[in-house]
């Protein structure tokens, strides 16, 4: 754990002049176009405190309005930051800790065990490894399901990044109770905390985890709240199995029955549906999260994504935990989001660069209910990224998007912008070209 801290410190020293909230232009840089055709044009991006200003040819500067920082963009691609749907960012500490097994051994035998055993500390410092590994990578939101969740939601003001935060609910043994008492005083903490960067929802684990009455109380608090719900569904043929047997349902049909999709639901993995469970998270407008390295990790399944999109079911992308991925890198689960598909499905024309992107942006907001995250527009959140373009494997130009979904790596992230605040450590590079 020494360690740990003295590596996460270092970061956040390196980070340290973190720019805040200024006018800011980034001159000259890639954009890519709204319809991800080929070409991508070149433009100027003005951000003015936590608001993107102006993009390109969209929107108008004020006549005296004038750049306090300019960054030259020559080149530069500039996007939307990335956006993990699902993940449970303190498993960085289980990363490669249990690995080749299916998803209820794992769970049970292994990571349930363990951690029993892990205290606020730990969940403060692991959620601050995912942060770093996170910002690195291009993520400026994510979507996390834990426990000790004020030590998560502390190391998430103090990384400058976005999140939708969840305790995570098990209804069942002595966790129970504590389990929605702690998820009251965190919404009551929380919500809307860090400048409006952090989202609070309520996280019952899962079908198989959450019987009917504890689902009601559960409910019956995000009514209280106005939370959302943030919850694991049909992610295994077991689950599917185990659900029948106890209510003759499938998961989607038991969460339906309890009222669940009533609510803002974000449901995770939606590995196992039928075509009637589609039709109902379309119906209700439910976010659906998909996690492909994390199913073929656990050897779950492979998720209806091209039915769920057809169905226009809004579906992000997650990581899941670092402990079956085994990284939080968004720039890399999309290219495994798109080959999957298109193998699976036998045709190439299955979910195009410019969806897939999509789905770790602007769609991936919208499964989060963020209104104004995702999309490079006038008067959404500055929540960007600009990813370097001078490397072997992104020459020659043909199609960025293509580009950022097939071929580009974490490391050629060069600047992670959120809220309008430069908050990585490479970033400072740019000042001095
Ligand atoms: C109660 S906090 C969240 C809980 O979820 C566990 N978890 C991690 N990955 C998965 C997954 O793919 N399916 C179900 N549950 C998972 C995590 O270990 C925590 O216990
Ligand atoms: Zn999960």
């Amino acid at each position: 754990m020494m360690y740990l801290s003295c590596v996460i410190i270092s970061w956040k020293v390196t980070a340290r002049e973190r720019v805040n909230n200024v006018k800011l232009l980034i001159k000259n840089c890639y954009l890519l176009p709204d319809d991800g055709d080929a070409a991508a044009a070149r433009g100027d991006l003005a951000i003015e405190g936590d608001r993107i200003l102006k993009v390109g040819d969209e929107g108008e500067l004020p006549r005296d309005w004038k750049a306090e920082r300019v960054m030259e963009g020559e080149d530069y691609l500039c996007l939307p930051g990335l956006i993990n749907c699902h993940t449970h960012a303190a498993m960085t500490l289980l990363r490669s800790y249990a690995d080749d097994l299916p998803l209820m051994y794992w769970l049970e035998k292994k990571i349930w065990p363990i951690e029993a055993r892990l205290t606020a500390d730990d969940v403060y410092w692991g959620t601050m490894l995912a942060l770093v590994e996170m910002i690195e990578s291009g993520t400026t939101t994510f979507s996390d399901m834990y426990f000790f969740m004020d030590r998560a939601a502390e190391a998430v003001e103090e990384s400058g990044m976005r999140a939708c935060l969840a305790r995570g609910l098990v209804g069942t043994g002595s966790e129970a109770e504590t389990g929605l008492e702690e998820s009251k005083e965190f919404l009551e903490k929380w919500q809307g905390a860090a400048k409006g960067r952090i989202s609070i929802w309520l996280g019952p684990h899962a079908p198989y985890t959450c019987p009917p009455d504890y689902l009601d109380k559960v409910l019956a608090l995000a009514q209280d709240y106005r939370a959302g719900i943030h919850i694991h569904v049909a992610e295994t043929k077991d689950e599917v199995e185990q659900i029948n047997k106890l209510y003759g349902k499938t998961p989607v049909e038991y969460l339906k029955e309890r009222g669940v999709f009533q609510f803002t639901t974000l449901a995770a993995h939606c590995v196992h549906l039928t075509a009637e469970d589609i039709s109902v998270l379309a119906e209700t407008g439910t976010g659906v999260a998909h996690n492909p390295e994390s199913n073929m990790k656990l050897a779950s399944g492979i998720a209806p994504v091209p039915q769920l999109l057809a169905a226009e079911v809004t579906v992000g992308i997650g990581t899941d935990g670092a402990a079956s991925n085994n990284n939080l890198d968004m720039l890399e689960e999309m290219r495994t989001a798109a080959l999957l598909h298109k193998v699976n499905q036998m045709d190439p024309l299955t979910l195009p660069a410019p969806q897939v992107l999509s789905m770790a942006t602007g769609d991936g907001a919208r499964a989060l209910g963020l209104e104004d995250v995702g999309l490079l527009k006038p008067g959404y959140k500055a929540d960007i990224i600009l990813v370097d373009l001078n490397q072997a494997h992104l020459y020659p130009r043909h199609n960025l998007t293509s580009h950022m979904v097939y071929a580009a790596q974490a490391s050629d992230v060069d600047t992670v912008i959120i809220d309008g605040r430069i908050v990585n450590g490479k970033a400072q590079s740019l000042d001095h070209r």
